[in-house]
């Protein structure tokens, strides 16, 4: 496969979890992509495909990191070589990435309630995750989020599964105590970008079970479920499982701008 210059290459990473419900609604994004504002004149063409290489992610202009379980895609990242070629797409060449779910806790450079034998991250964005702080498979539910990014239509019906929150900016003064096992990612990224947060999940911190001290005191204003630092942009949801390709068409519009700051596509 080439890279045709004419053409922008996204990217879904295919080691495990929901990867083909994202290329299936990248592909609908593209389709309604729009075509009258300033930035998008004309119609650009994409074509996704699914990563599995660090040949298949030096085509990419733009990556997904999908929901599934973030240990056993760092495993597989770590076990192909992958790993290192994808904390340099983030963190060297700043692609934009989006995580999802798993993804979020991927790009975060910090994780709290891992696995006692740890795990690698690729980092990115300079928060703190929990881990499947909404609690297990069972308690998966599904919410209505505002979320502000979003112009128009209704709110952004959304899924949560096993998800973790974004529990602290790293940025922030605030000295959030870890309450499990933390990792971190390897390298920091020297960067000026604020973390902004583009989502939060109000009243849900009270329904919790077994809620923590920390999930508390984060709760109150509404547990932190959409960040964006620069390039790196994640959620705690899973947006590709509700047919809803809204916030697909707002990130490829990410991707489309940066392409054509940096390569003049
Ligand atoms: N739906 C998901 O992606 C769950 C993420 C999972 N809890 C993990 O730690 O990887």
């Amino acid at each position: 496969m080439t890279a045709d210059s004419q053409t922008l290459t996204v990217g879904v990473l295919a080691l495990q979890g929901a990867f083909i419900e994202h290329i299936v609604l990248l592909k609908r994004a593209a389709e309604e992509f729009p075509t009258t504002s300033n930035t998008t004149a004309q119609r650009p063409r994409f074509t996704f495909i699914e990563v599995r290489t660090p040949a298949d992610l030096a085509l990419c202009r733009g990556l997904i990191i999908p929901g599934g379980e973030s240990t056993a895609i760092s495993l597989i990242a770590e076990r192909t070589g992958l790993l290192e070629p994808l904390r340099d797409f983030v963190k060297v060449q700043r692609m934009p990435v989006w995580g999802t779910c798993a993804g979020l806790i991927l790009l975060a450079e910090s994780a709290n309630k891992s696995k006692a034998t740890g795990q690698e991250l690729i980092g990115g964005l300079d928060v703190r995750v929990q881990r499947n702080y909404f609690g297990r498979q069972v308690e998966s539910f599904e919410a209505d989020l505002d979320l502000s990014f979003l112009e128009n239509g209704p709110p952004f019906h959304s899924v949560f599964i096993r998800a973790p929150v974004v529990e602290k900016v790293l940025q922030s003064t605030s000295s959030l105590p870890a309450t499990g096992n933390v990792v971190t990612a390897p390298t920091k990224r020297p960067t000026d970008a604020p973390v902004e947060i583009l989502g939060r999940l109000v009243g849900r911190a009270q329904t919790i079970r077994n809620k923590t001290a920390n999930a508390e005191a984060l709760g109150a204003e509404g547990d932190i479920i959409a960040v964006r630092q620069g390039n790196v942009f994640g959620t705690a949801f899973h947006p590709e499982l509700t047919g809803d390709a809204r916030i697909h068409t707002w990130w490829l519009q990410q991707v489309v701008q940066h392409s054509r700051l940096t390569q003049g596509v």
